[in-house]
């Protein structure tokens, strides 16, 4: 079993020019699958200037980026897809806005019908979490690790775990049968610096003892 690591951005750039220098750095070690631009409580002429100085960073590295909650921004700027939430922009309506070769996943939390639902609607991956304690997002239900296992074993479309994930307890969710690894604090706030986070995650997933 293995899984890819989903990186997702801290939820606030106070300097954006350094964010660059740290980001194209993990981009270098082609350990990221994909990224998500996650800002909260900013502007759009913000959201949208950042989110076009970090697409050549992730699109000169083959890295898809995807924006959160806002796929009508997510298009005016090129990003390759979007995440919805249940508190956002249906996905359906993400879809409309966004297209059909947008890759656009939907937060599942910890139910088995939103995940059905959102994967029949025509969803590229769901989200399920959070599985852990985060100290990115504090107003989230914890999820069960068998709803991975579940799903894994019935459906075809890709699942994103989320929620606290570390490079310790990483394996857990992989062995479950996640297909990727959403992580924010893990590689951003990594007491080694980004690029010892996502190259500690990799030799965690490395290491075979599943
Ligand atoms: C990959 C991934 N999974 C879940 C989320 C959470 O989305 P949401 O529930 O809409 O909460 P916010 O991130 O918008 O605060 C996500 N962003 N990405
Ligand atoms: C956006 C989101 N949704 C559920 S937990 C979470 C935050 C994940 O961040 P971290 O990897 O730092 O726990
Ligand atoms: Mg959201």
């Amino acid at each position: 079993m293995s899984a890819e690591i989903y990186l997702i951005t801290p939820q606030q750039i106070p300097i954006l020019k350094r964010f660059c220098d740290e980001l194209s750095a993990v981009l270098d070690t082609g350990l990221v699958a994909c990224l998500q631009l996650r800002l909260k409580n900013v502007k759009d002429d913000l959201l949208i200037r950042v989110a076009e100085t970090i697409l050549p960073v992730c699109h000169s590295r083959g890295v898809p980026l995807l924006l959160n909650d806002r796929p009508d921004l997510a298009v005016r700027v090129g990003c390759d897809g979007c995440h919805v939430g249940q508190n956002d922009i249906s996905y359906e309506d993400a879809r409309m806005i966004m297209g059909p070769k947008a890759q656009i996943g939907v937060t599942c939390n910890n139910s088995r019908h939103l995940a059905m639902k959102a994967g029949e609607a025509g969803a590229d991956y769901v989200a399920f979490g959070a599985f852990f304690p985060s100290d990115s997002k504090y107003d989230v239900p914890i999820a069960s690790i068998d709803i991975l296992t579940w799903w894994a074993e019935l459906m075809t479309i890709p699942c994103v775990a989320i929620g606290g994930i570390t490079e310790h307890n990483c394996k857990l969710l992989v062995r479950a049968g996640s297909d990727f690894l959403a992580v924010i604090n893990a590689v951003w706030g990594h007491h080694g610096g980004p690029v010892v986070g996502i190259k500690a995650f990799d030799l965690s997933l490395k290491d075979n003892e599943y």
